[in-house]
């Protein structure tokens, strides 16, 4: 083993998308046939080594193993999936001679093909970020393929960089996989541990050979509460490092990265275990205490790597602050090394970009050249002394302090109204008494809704013509009156296929939303928007998160400002007999989707988020909107990692929402939507937002879910998505009956709704026509069985899986 010491400063990771989106545009070119491999391999290529040139621009070092080696073409778990040759089973004719996946191989696991699901998505840790799960069974064959790291590796040395490869470690790659179908009952992927780390050594041995002096494994899993006992997780780390370090020839020395939080008593068993480098989150709050710190000071302790900078968020770091941090690291007689909390790929390229903004509020903020380059001064103040930075120091104290004073930071009147809410604003009259008020209502000219009601959840394809539109209205080759034609237009086209489709309850399909949470940005004061900002959300697919910074109302005069949604809503609902639903973003989910001020608790600014959103809701109900639906897709991503947080997490966000919701009379109908397949940790919150109807992602599940609701008792309307809208498949109607009976095995007949899992802004038409047309008749066949005398029983037995 060599012995260079770790670089004074470096990041965990660093965008891979691009400045310009450039990887992202070289994947759909390339999956829509319109380039080479060569073409995207180049590409990617390219983005490499401008990064490595940027970052040494910004003051890393080239040839101290600070850069990371960390270019995933489409999910860093996937990359790690492939180079230990773990190729799914139901994936396993895709692999070549070699055992391995290729690159075209690759992106099947990520997008699936004709006849096959791709791995699932699921969030990565309290991020926007999505990973792909990998699946395990007791045979899935473990192989090391180092190549595409050793490439990389080779390729930054000819280019003059001494790069460190990044590699999920082998504990946390086991804790984010699933069993797969295969696996018998109780099977763990776990257990695979010791099978998995003598391949993570023929990894490591491969790298070190191709000159990699460092290699960073990442064990994000650490700092969130797991299934698996403390005791038995402490033994896998323990026995997955110690073996990973034991004496061998030619290995890397070892960085292990925590992000998001803290290891808590694992960081015990980290430092012991024998690598060379521990990384720890301080921004999260995983600061060493004395009897821990005492750990980093015995012979073969590793160096402390400070996660000082925060690379989940964009404010612009308390220098001053930080560095006395550091400093104290430092005379507690530890070796201390600066870097990222978390990698940068959470955080747009750079805030010099975004010349439309407010130059106040730009001096504010740090993106991920300016947070290199505060790791940089961090370093040079701790090896220098604080003088050498002194004007470092000064300006970013300057920036903050301006920060606070700025006007719209605090607004009075917003603040007086929330700290004036009283609790009975906040509650709604029994769920029983406003469902007999809804029940009575003739939503429609004919009456009541039918049972099994049908109907979307929000948006319908946002389709290249909405999106150029868009694009020449924000050029200005578009003037706004034109603009606003098409989108009227394009709204009406949307309610007449819903009408001709037969649905029930209508949409009016969201056109003129850029996306669900940067749309409602735009119209509320406290929020900046960006232009270039864009964030990897997963695979090629990104969005752009908005800078919440002052205190939120809607746009316009007065606290209240003005409506933004009803001219939309009420255009469509002017259109058609049938109720068109109105359509916002909840609170936890404008959150969770922005970046957010750090200067005050979360539920504070949820708190004036959602009063903003009652506002839009009492005037959707003023409007004549009698069903207004408030998404929280976000609820449970926000959940925090470690379980003694989360009674306080869920407390203020189930607030927040019932806060947007309960200015409505009995009458008006409240639905919510949220995607995701695990409720078990949030099932009482579901219960808690006490919406009328909850729509919730099941079709991938084949109605799974259900049975967490159902075992919570949860005994409001619920729709169940029947059609995953995720791939272009079309379900057949067969298939949505079985769903619906399936459903009804779950839950009384006058509570289910019938709808897709999401929204359909990622569809193209036909598929959209064609599965809806599907939905409708398999919610009538539903119906009329359901009112079939002497037919065979669908409503089964609460409980009984039909
Ligand atoms: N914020 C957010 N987070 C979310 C979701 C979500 O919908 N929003 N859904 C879940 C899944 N995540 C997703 C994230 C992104 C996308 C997605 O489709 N993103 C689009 C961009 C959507 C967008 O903001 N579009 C803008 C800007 C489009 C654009 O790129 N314009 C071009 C020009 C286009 C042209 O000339 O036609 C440009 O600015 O360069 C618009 O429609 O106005 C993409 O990456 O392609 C989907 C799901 C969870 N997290
Ligand atoms: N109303 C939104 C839509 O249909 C909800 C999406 S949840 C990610 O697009
Ligand atoms: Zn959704």
């Amino acid at each position: 083993m060599t012995t260079v010491p770790f670089p004074a400063a470096t990041i965990t990771g660093y965008p891979r998308i691009g400045r310009r989106r450039e990887l992202k545009k070289a994947l759909e070119a390339y999956w829509a046939g319109r380039s080479s491999r060569q073409e995207l391999e180049t590409a990617a290529a390219d983005l490499q080594l401008a990064t490595y040139r940027r970052l040494v621009e910004l003051g890393l070092g080239a040839q101290d193993s600070s850069l990371p080696a960390a270019f995933p073409l489409y999910d860093q778990v996937l990359d790690t999936t492939t180079a230990l040759g773990a190729v799914p089973s139901r994936f396993a004719d895709l692999a070549g001679a070699d055992g391995g996946l290729d690159l075209d191989a690759s992106f099947v696991l990520a997008r699936g093909d004709a006849g096959r699901p791709p791995l699932e998505l699921t969030k990565w840790f309290d991020t926007n970020y999505h990973y792909l799960v990998p699946e395990i069974g007791p045979a899935t064959p473990f192989r090391a393929r180092p190549e595409r790291l050793v490439a990389d590796v080779r390729r930054a040395a000819e280019d003059g960089f001494a790069v460190r490869p990044v590699l999920v470690g082998p504990v946390s790659w086991l804790l984010l996989a699933k069993a797969d179908d295969d696996a018998p009952a109780g099977f763990d992927p776990l257990q695979r541990l010791a099978e998995l780390v003598p391949v993570y050594a023929e990894l490591l041995r491969e790298l070190a050979a191709a000159g990699a002096q460092w290699v960073q494994l990442e064990e994000p899993a650490l700092v969130a509460d797991q299934d698996v006992p403390g005791a038995a997780l402490a033994e896998a780390v323990w026995d997955a490092y110690t073996a990973l370090t034991a004496p061998a020839a030619g290995r890397p020395q070892l960085l292990v990265t925590t992000s998001y939080g803290s290891p808590g008593p694992l960081l015990h068993t980290l430092a012991g275990s024998g690598i060379e480098a521990l990384h720890l989150d301080l921004v999260k709050g995983a600061v060493p205490s004395a009897e821990e710190l005492a750990l980093f000071r015995d012979e073969d302790a590793p160096v402390l790597v400070a996660g000082a900078v925060d690379g989940h968020n964009v404010w612009r770091a308390d220098l001053a602050g930080r560095l006395a941090q550091l400093e104290e690291l430092a005379r507690a007689g530890v070796e201390v090394s600066v870097a990222s909390s978390t990698s940068l790929f959470h955080v747009p390229h750079d805030v010099e970009e975004e010349t439309q903004l407010d130059p106040v509020l730009r001096s504010w903020l740090s993106f991920a050249d300016q947070k290199v380059a505060e790791i940089v001064t961090l370093s040079r103040g701790l090896a220098q002394g604080p003088d050498a930075v002194a004007g470092e120091l000064e300006a970013a104290a300057e920036a903050r302090g301006t920060r606070a004073e700025a006007p719209g930071v605090r607004d009075a009147a917003v603040r007086e109204r929330a700290d004036s809410l009283t609790d009975a604003e906040i509650g709604r009259a029994p769920a029983e008494v406003r469902r007999r008020a809804q029940e009575g209502r003739s939503f429609t000219a004919s009456g009541p809704l039918p049972p099994l009601p049908t109907t979307t959840i929000g948006s319908f394809p946002q389709t290249p013509e909405v999106r150029s539109a868009r694009a020449r209205a924000r050029a200005g080759q578009l003037d706004q009156a034109g603009y606003d034609r098409f989108l009227r237009e394009e709204i009406e086209r949307v309610v007449r296929l819903q009408e001709e489709l037969g649905l029930d309850v209508l949409v009016h399909g969201e056109p003129e939303r850029n996306d669900m949470v940067q749309y409602f940005a735009e119209h509320l004061d406290g929020f900046a928007t960006t232009v270039h900002g864009w964030v990897q959300s997963y695979g090629s697919r990104c969005t752009r998160p908005s800078i919440l910074w002052g205190d939120v109302s809607r746009e316009g005069d007065g606290v209240r400002g003005e409506a933004f949604t009803v001219p939309w809503i009420g255009h469509a609902q002017s259109l058609t007999d049938r109720p068109v639903k109105g359509m916002l973003t909840g609170p936890v989910t404008i959150l969770a989707w922005s970046f957010v001020r750090d200067d005050q608790p979360l539920g504070r600014t949820a708190e004036q988020v959602a009063l903003a959103l009652r506002d839009e809701v009492a005037d959707l109900e003023a409007a004549g909107i009698g069903i207004i639906q408030v998404d929280e897709p976000a609820l449970r991503e926000l959940l925090p990692l470690r379980r003694e947080d989360q009674p306080a997490y869920l407390d203020w966000s189930v607030r927040a929402f019932r806060v947007a919701t309960s200015g409505v009379r009995d009458e008006t109908q409240i639905h919510t939507h949220l995607c995701y397949s695990e409720f078990g940790e949030v099932v009482s919150a579901i219960d808690g937002l006490d919406a009328d109807v909850t729509s919730i992602e099941a079709a991938r599940s084949r109605m799974e879910v259900l049975t967490d609701l159902e075992a919570a008792g949860f005994s409001r309307g619920i729709g169940p998505g029947v059609w995953d809208i995720h791939s272009p498949r079309v379900p057949s109607q067969e298939e949505i009956e079985q769903l619906v009976e399936r459903a009804l095995g779950h839950v009384p007949a006058d509570t289910l709704w019938i709808n897709p899992d999401c929204g359909l802004k990622t569809r193209g038409y036909a598929e959209t026509r064609a599965s809806l047309e599907h939905l409708v008749a398999a919610a009538r066949t539903a119906r009329e069985q359901l009112a079939a005398p002497a037919g065979p029983p669908l409503q089964v037995q609460h409980g009984v899986q039909a």
